[in-house]
């Protein structure tokens, strides 16, 4: 049995628990949990100890990798991402990631993958709310490539953001434009699959971001698109809710330990 932990227990940390409990994951043992409000780890290992697979719920991530885990799904924020890619992976512990965003930057994105070599671990980017990372580097192998990002909105989803404001309820707009680092700057937790998309082609800096914020829109499209000499790809996903991106992360489990991966 792989030992696993979450950090971050809110939407999408719970559909990984979910997926243990239900036995998609035979494979894993979820032994902890941690995340940032503990009433949210202690109600999500509520519900493990209900189906009889208990798990610790940890105050800290030292506690948390003190037990020794074998993979680490992150489903917090690019911040927490930042916090506890490199002592993870220096304990020997692999992690499956959903704030990509973290990866953003150049340096700690070397520094990552440095870490997991010396230390005989891995990071697994989760498709998350997008996909098709196969074709992406597949087309960015074969050279002289572009890509570019769309992602579409409703104006609720941007409130509390610096492009916000009310005429986005009566007004379609694009609201923002520029490379994928300026996105994830701009909005930390919502373009990860921005970051994400760009790591597996051309990197985020040459990644061409569009945002569109659509009155009356509810759920999210994602859409991506690489264009080499050869090749015009576009990976489009809609989704209604951001479910599908903790469905990417079950996913990711299990090609980890399958023979067969997809
Ligand atoms: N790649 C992709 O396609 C997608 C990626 N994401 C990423 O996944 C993350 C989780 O999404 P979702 O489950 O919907 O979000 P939620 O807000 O439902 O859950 C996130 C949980 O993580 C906790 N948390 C935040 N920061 C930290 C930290 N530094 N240390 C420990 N716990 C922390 C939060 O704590 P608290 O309860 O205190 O707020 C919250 O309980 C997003 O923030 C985003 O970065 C999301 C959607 C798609
Ligand atoms: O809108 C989505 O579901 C994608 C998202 O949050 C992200 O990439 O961080």
């Amino acid at each position: 049995m792989e030992k696993l932990v979450i950090v971050g227990c809110g939407r999408l940390g719970g559909i990984v628990a979910d997926a243990v409990i239900k036995g998609i994951l035979p494979e894993y043992e979820l032994v902890g949990v941690y995340s940032r409000t503990v009433s949210k780890a202690e109600n999500l290992a509520a519900r493990m100890q209900q189906h009889g697979k208990p798990c610790r719920v940890c105050a800290t991530i030292e506690e948390l990798l003190a037990l020794k885990p074998d993979y680490l799904v992150e489903a917090a924020s690019p911040a927490a991402m930042k916090e506890l890619a490199l002592p993870a992976l220096k304990n020997g512990t692999s992690i499956v990631t959903l704030s990509i965003g973290a990866l953003a930057d150049d340096l700690f994105y070397r520094e990552v993958a440095e870490t997991a070599k010396a230390n005989g671990t891995r990071v697994y980017l989760a498709s998350g709310a997008t996909g098709g990372f196969d074709v992406l580097r597949t087309a960015a192998l074969m050279g002289n490539a572009t890509a570019r990002f769309f992602n579409e909105k409703g104006p609720n989803a941007l409130k509390g953001t610096a492009v916000y404001d009310e005429s986005l309820q009566t007004e379609q707009r694009v609201v923002f434009s520029g490379n994928a680092v300026e996105a994830i700057q701009l909005f930390p937790t919502k373009v990860n699959v921005t970051v994400a998309a760009s790591r597996a082609s051309v990197g985020p800096a040459n990644m061409e971001v569009t945002m569109q914020s659509t009155p009356g829109f509810t759920g999210d499209t994602q859409r991506v698109e690489i264009r080499n000499d050869q090749v015009h790809a576009v990976i489009d996903v809609y989704s209604t809710t951001a479910e599908i991106a903790g469905w990417s992360v079950v996913n990711t489990l299990l090609n980890i330990t399958s023979p067969i991966v997809f």
